[in-house]
């Protein structure tokens, strides 16, 4: 495609698809759209960030990442969507150029890129990251297993041939630990959400105790606005409450961590569908479900803009 507008949003795309949309969006929005590299992955391709910005020096701050499951591929394909749709709408829509006009929004589309080439080229069902487990024939860690939250509590796996395995330290994987990098030296990010696929849900904190997190209240409260605008536009239904009571009992997770680093927006959400498909989604669900998935991050946004 000669530009972002003539992008087809509505298929799948490689790597280098999405590397080049990322170059082409910043080119084309000088003024709103630049590229951070906050490291490299442990095949050594770059992990890029979009950052979207109006002004100022560190501006309080929205985290984005989808892909961080390499086989979740509508997550991928949704966080393409949702850069047009910030570029788009700054300026016509009052509600994101309030938002953008006071704080930055970060957006990591291929969080796990050596896990999401692999799913192009050898196995399509592969999550975890690309990286050998010394001593053994099983590949990668389970990027959303590796953070020092509760790491290596129950909830996760030992073994590194599990879909879970929590890696051998917290951070270990460089796609992990450069978020981790990123996060601390911003040290201005309100609000984290990390995006995977299946089972339309919106989660937040904790996965490894069912003591609730102090904030719990208006965390839920928050998910239930944000679930009910999600729904209004197609009647996609999610769950939406804890990590651990909603979905299953997980430690190491992203937004445990974010949300112990003082990030009190940390949400999880899951995207459609609910297993017909599950991470084979087929490419006409795409837009509906960015659309969808794009109201209730504007509500989670403008909650945090007023707050
Ligand atoms: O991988 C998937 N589907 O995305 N399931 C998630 C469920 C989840 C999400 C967030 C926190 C903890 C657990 C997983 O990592 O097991
Ligand atoms: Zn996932």
């Amino acid at each position: 495609p000669r530009n972002t507008d003539s992008f087809d949003y509505a298929n799948y795309h490689t790597l280098s698809e999405i590397y080049s949309f990322q170059d082409m969006l910043v080119a084309e929005n000088p003024n709103l759209v630049s590229k951070i590299v906050i490291g490299q992955s442990y095949e050594g391709r770059p992990l890029n960030v979009l950052k979207f910005s109006t002004g100022g020096s560190n501006r309080p701050a929205i985290w984005i990442d989808t892909g961080i499951h390499s086989r979740e591929w509508v997550t991928q394909a949704s966080g393409l969507w949702f850069a047009k749709k910030i570029v788009t709408d700054y300026g016509k829509d009052s509600a994101l150029t309030a938002i953008l006009n006071n704080m930055d929004i970060f957006l990591e589309i291929a969080t796990n890129p050596d896990g999401y080439y692999f799913t192009h080229t050898s196995n399509r069902m592969w999550r975890k990251t690309r990286k050998p487990n010394p001593g053994n024939s099983c590949y990668g860690v389970d990027p959303n297993r590796n953070w020092d939250a509760g790491f290596g509590l129950p909830g996760a796996s030992t073994n590194p041939c599990s879909e879970t395995y929590h890696g051998p330290s917290a951070h270990s994987e460089s796609e992990v630990k450069s978020i981790v990098d990123f996060v601390k030296s911003h040290g201005n990010i309100k609000t984290f959400i990390s995006i995977h696929s299946y089972s339309q849900m919106l989660l937040y904190p904790c996965g490894y105790t069912t003591t609730p997190v102090k904030d719990q209240a208006e965390l839920h409260s928050l998910a239930e606005k944000a679930i009910t605008d999600l729904a209004s536009l197609y009647g996609t239904r999610y769950r939406y409450g804890s990590i651990i009571n909603v979905i299953y009992e997980a430690s190491g997770t992203t937004v445990d961590w974010t949300y112990e680093q003082g990030i009190k927006y940390s949400y999880t959400f899951e995207l459609r569908d609910t297993g017909s498909y599950g991470f084979l989604l087929p490419a006409k669900q795409i837009i509906p479900t960015a659309e969808e998935t794009w109201l209730a991050l504007m509500a989670l946004m403008d909650h945090t803009y007023k707050n």
